[in-house]
Formats: C-alpha cells, sequence, structure tokens
C-alpha cells in the first residue's frame, strides 16, 4: 500500500493537497480504505486530467456538423434491402464461424444505469415478462441457444465465450447474481467478467471533487475504457487460447440483442471488414441515439448528445432522415483489430465531457447533493475506434426485431421496462402467428400480431418464448402450426415437449 507521505506528495505535485483534508478526522478503518483507493490512483497522469476536464469544459464542444455526410447507401448491408439469397449466405457463414468457436460476445455493462434510476446492474432488471426474467437470463440463454444451433449444423460442440465489462459499481453484484442463478446453465469457465476503470470526476476549476470525508467521486470512465480493459484483464490473451476471432460488442439494455448474431457476424466476415456495426433507421430526429456517418470522409459515430438538433431534422428527396443510421451499440470486432487498437491507437482515442451533479462534501465537510451540475466526467466511447478501420462495414436491421433499449424508469414515454417487454412481446406474437398459431385472450378474443413497440399501445399478447425453445423465431412451425392457446401462456421447453406430443 501507499505511504501516506509519498501520496501526500504526490498529490501535493498534481496540485490536489485538499483530497488529504479530512484525513485528520478519519477513522482508522476509513484512512485504510481511502489509502487502498488513493493507490489507484495514477498520480503521474492526475494534473493532465484534471487539466484536460476544466479546459475541456470551458470550451465550446467540438462542432463536427459541418463536416459530416451521410453513408454511401451501397455500403450498407440491410436486412429490409439485400436480396434473401447473400442475407442466408451471411448467415450460414457466421453459423460456421460460430460452430467453429471463432465467435466470442462481450458485453459492456460497467455503466451505472442513472436514467433508469435502479442501484443494481441494468442487467439484473425484470422488465415484468410473464416469466419473470431478467435481461443477463434472456442474454445467457440466447447465447445456450446460437451454440446448440450451431453445434447441430457442425455435429460437434461449439463454445461462445462471454465476456463481462463490468466496473467497481456492477462487478460484485453481477457476480453474485450469475452464481446464485447457477450461471444460467452456461459454463461458469465460459463467463470472463472483468473490471473497466474509473476516473475522478473534477470541478469546473481543475480539482478532484470529494465524494465523501476519505472518498474521491470516481465514476466508469465510459464503454471505450473497454480497449484499457482488455490490456488490464488480458481479454484478447484469453481469446487467442481459446481460438476466438470475432467479437460481438453490445450494450446491457437492448432486451432484442441478438446474442453473436450469425447474420450480422457472417455479412463482416464475408466483406472482410475488421469493424463493423449494426444500426436501424432512426425512429424521429431527437431520439438518443448515435448516427453512423462520415466525418471528413472517415466513417464514425456522432453521438446524440454532440449533435445539432437542426442537423438531426435535415431530411433527403424522399423525405427519409439525412442521417438516418443508428447506432444500437452493437459492434463486430475482429481480433486482430483489437490488437492493434489496444497497441497502436488506444491513446488516441477522443475524450468526451460529460456534466453532471455529482454530490460531494464542502469544505466544512457537510454533505451536498447539487441541484445544478458541478462536476466533470471524462468519458471515452466504444465506436471511436472506428475511424482506425481498414475496412469498416455498416448492417441495417430492423427495429422491431432488434432494437428495443432499456434507458428510463416507467412513466416515460419511450424506452422503459413497459416499451422493452412490450416491444419482446410483440415480437413473439409475430412469431407465433407467421407459425401458424392462434393466440386469444381468455375471452377467446384473438390477438393481432403488432410490429409497434411504444407504451401507448395497446398490450401485446402475454405469449413468451423462451430462447431456449427458439433463438429468433426459428423452429417453431411444429410446434405451434393450426394450434389456438390462451394466453398468458409460456412457450418454455417443458412447454415445447407437450406441443410436440400433441
Ligand atoms: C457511447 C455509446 O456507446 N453510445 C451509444 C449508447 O448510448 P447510451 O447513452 O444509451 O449509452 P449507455 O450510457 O447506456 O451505455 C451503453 C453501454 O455501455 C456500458 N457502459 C457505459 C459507461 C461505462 O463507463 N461503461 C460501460 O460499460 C453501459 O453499461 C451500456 O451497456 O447506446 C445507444 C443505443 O442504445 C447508442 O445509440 C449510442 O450511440
Amino acid at each position: 500500500m501507499a505511504s501516506l507521505e509519498r501520496l501526500q506528495r504526490g498529490l501535493e505535485s498534481a496540485g490536489q493537497p485538499h483530497v488529504l483534508q479530512f484525513w485528520p478526522e478519519l477513522s482508522e478503518e476509513q484512512r485504510d480504505a481511502f489509502l487502498q483507493e488513493l493507490a489507484q490512483l495514477d498520480l503521474q497522469g492526475l494534473r493532465e486530467h484534471c487539466e484536460a476536464a476544466a479546459k475541456a469544459a470551458a470550451s465550446p464542444p467540438a462542432c463536427l456538423d459541418q463536416h459530416m455526410e451521410p453513408l454511401p447507401p451501397d455500403s450498407i448491408g440491410s436486412v429490409r434491402k439485400s436480396d434473401t439469397k447473400s442475407l442466408s449466405r451471411w448467415e450460414q457463414e457466421g453459423l460456421l464461424q460460430i460452430s467453429e468457436s471463432r465467435v466470442g460476445v462481450l458485453l459492456l455493462a460497467g455503466g451505472q444505469g442513472t436514467r433508469l434510476g435502479v442501484q443494481y446492474p441494468k442487467g439484473m432488471y425484470n422488465v415484468g415478462l410473464p416469466s419473470g426474467k431478467t435481461l443477463y437470463q434472456i442474454q445467457a440463454e440466447r447465447i445456450h441457444k446460437i451454440q446448440e444451433i450451431a453445434d447441430s449444423k457442425r455435429g460437434s460442440k461449439c463454445t461462445v465465450p462471454w465476456y463481462i465489462m463490468t466496473s467497481e459499481f456492477t462487478l460484485a453484484p453481477t457476480e453474485k447474481f450469475f452464481e446464485e442463478n447457477n450461471y444460467f446453465g452456461l459454463q461458469p469457465s465460459n463467463i470472463i467478467m472483468f473490471e473497466q476503470r474509473m476516473i475522478p470526476a473534477v470541478t469546473f476549476d481543475g480539482k478532484v471533487i470529494l465524494q465523501g470525508k476519505g472518498k474521491i467521486a470516481m465514476a466508469p470512465d465510459g464503454n471505450g475504457s473497454l480497449y484499457q480493459a482488455l490490456v488490464d484483464n488480458e481479454v484478447l490473451q484469453d481469446m487467442k487460447k481459446r481460438g476466438v476471432e470475432y467479437l460481438h460488442v453490445y450494450c446491457v439494455d437492448n432486451i432484442l440483442v441478438k446474442m453473436a448474431d450469425p447474420m450480422f457476424i457472417g455479412f463482416c466476415v464475408s466483406k472482410g471488414a475488421d469493424c463493423g456495426a449494426k444500426v436501424v433507421e432512426k425512429a424521429y430526429p431527437a431520439e438518443p441515439v448515435g448516427v453512423v456517418c462520415r466525418v471528413r470522409g472517415v466513417s464514425q459515430v456522432v453521438e446524440y448528445s454532440e449533435i445539432k438538433p437542426e442537423t438531426t431534422e435535415l431530411r433527403g428527396p424522399g423525405d427519409e432522415f439525412v442521417y438516418s443510421a443508428g447506432n444500437i451499440c452493437n459492434h463486430f470486432f475482429t481480433r486482430t483489430f483489437l490488437q492493434d487498437v489496444t497497441e497502436k491507437f488506444k491513446g488516441q482515442l477522443k475524450q468526451h465531457v460529460a456534466i453532471k451533479k455529482v454530490p460531494f462534501v464542502d469544505t466544512c465537510g457537510n454533505q451536498v447533493k447539487p441541484t445544478k451540475p458541478n462536476g466533470i466526467k471524462m468519458e471515452k466511447f466504444v465506436f471511436d475506434v472506428f475511424p482506425f478501420s481498414r475496412n469498416f462495414v455498416v448492417f441495417e436491421v430492423v427495429r422491431a426485431d432488434e432494437f428495443s433499449p432499456l434507458k428510463n424508469a416507467d412513466g416515460a414515454a419511450k424506452d422503459s421496462p413497459t416499451t422493452a417487454r412490450n416491444s419482446l412481446l410483440a415480437q413473439h406474437c409475430r412469431w407465433a402467428t407467421s407459425a401458424g398459431a392462434t393466440l386469444q385472450d381468455e375471452h377467446d378474443n384473438t390477438f393481432l400480431p403488432s410490429a409497434s413497440i411504444s407504451a401507448e399501445d395497446s398490450t401485446p399478447a402475454q405469449f413468451e418464448i423462451s430462447p431456449l425453445v427458439s433463438y429468433f423465431g426459428e423452429g417453431l412451425e411444429h410446434l405451434l402450426k393450426g394450434k389456438t392457446l390462451t394466453t398468458p401462456f409460456i412457450l418454455d421447453e417443458k412447454r415445447a415437449k407437450e406441443l410436440q406430443a400433441q
């Protein structure tokens, strides 16, 4: 552990001696905990971090709008627009790669879920499905199923390892949750959890914020922290050891996420891409999704918080949005590309400024909950490596099938537990109907499939299909054709066996 004198000197030379101002008031136990926290700080880089944060917050945000142009339409693969032969070829290619254990998935789960307002990791959230499944369970079961589908193609066992990036806030509860739930039936050795770094929040005049008398206000430094975390935790070495060449990186809150999506993987592999992004057509100008576009001729994402409203509203000749390629935080990377990024480009990642309300102790030692923003958090974004790609591709998918994020608490009109739940149930209702089932409520009223997912819509049928039965709507016909089912109904493996026997 670092000695107090050494820390004092380090903090002084970083211009942050106030960090220890309450030291005399701390108990032995608090001092030990604080020393441990301070030992993690990069004292060398602290001055630079604080000065850069204050400077960035004081300067007007870089405006990229005038340098933006949309992606050329022919550079985008699309579930809606590409021909069915190509789609099927890509899917087969992806399945082949999965069956050879060359594909892994990586979950970005280090965020604090502030907008949703829960104190635990978002993946543990239960949106109120008939089964009561959490986001983590749904994702685990999709991995299970895609392995099974790929196994049956090749006749041998494959593994899709699940890398999970957590932060100080999410690691312990996530580990505990997985353990308590028996890793949702997956092999624990194929679930690799690791932690991203945290950085101090800083005041507008460049001072580290004390959250308590013996605690610095630390925050995860954005999902672009991934690249440092890959190095810190030797994740790429683990991938290499397992023979994993392709990684599907995704964010925790999209209830419709297709884990290791074979079509997306196959598309990227077939195009020889080192880096790829899935997009959906933007729903409305102010939708909080980044847009994939070109800036000064280079493909990248411009985040929703950094684009002018008038740019988001621009429309093309067919009245479509000019910037319509909405980023859904589903990325493809080759291991080689990630290796390059960690070796050559990691230090060049852009820093984004987020101005937040950060609780603090004032100089008299009073705990203050600020009513207006008082702190700067510097963040890196996972997609900021796109400009380093040699062959970047984009794949457009159908929103109703693949994107319904959980961002806000119930009561919000969009991206809430209700909209997430409804979009999943509506999808399952569509799958069941196209497999030939008739779904009824308890009064024998028949449900019609709906593609809509907004909270104002009527509630879809309470018909839920376990991912262990179907990954993406496949394999349902022999169970459901010609059957009339009364909801609520959960089609799990047991029910599937019963239906098959009928
Ligand atoms: C920077 C980024 O990717 N932005 C995307 C993100 O925005 P959005 O602002 O919604 O991003 P979130 O803050 O929800 O973070 C996305 C994911 O990154 C994880 N996370 C976040 C911070 C952190 O330090 N560590 C970490 O792992 C979160 O747990 C989450 O799984 O999703 C939207 C789609 O839903 C996209 O349109 C945005 O372009």
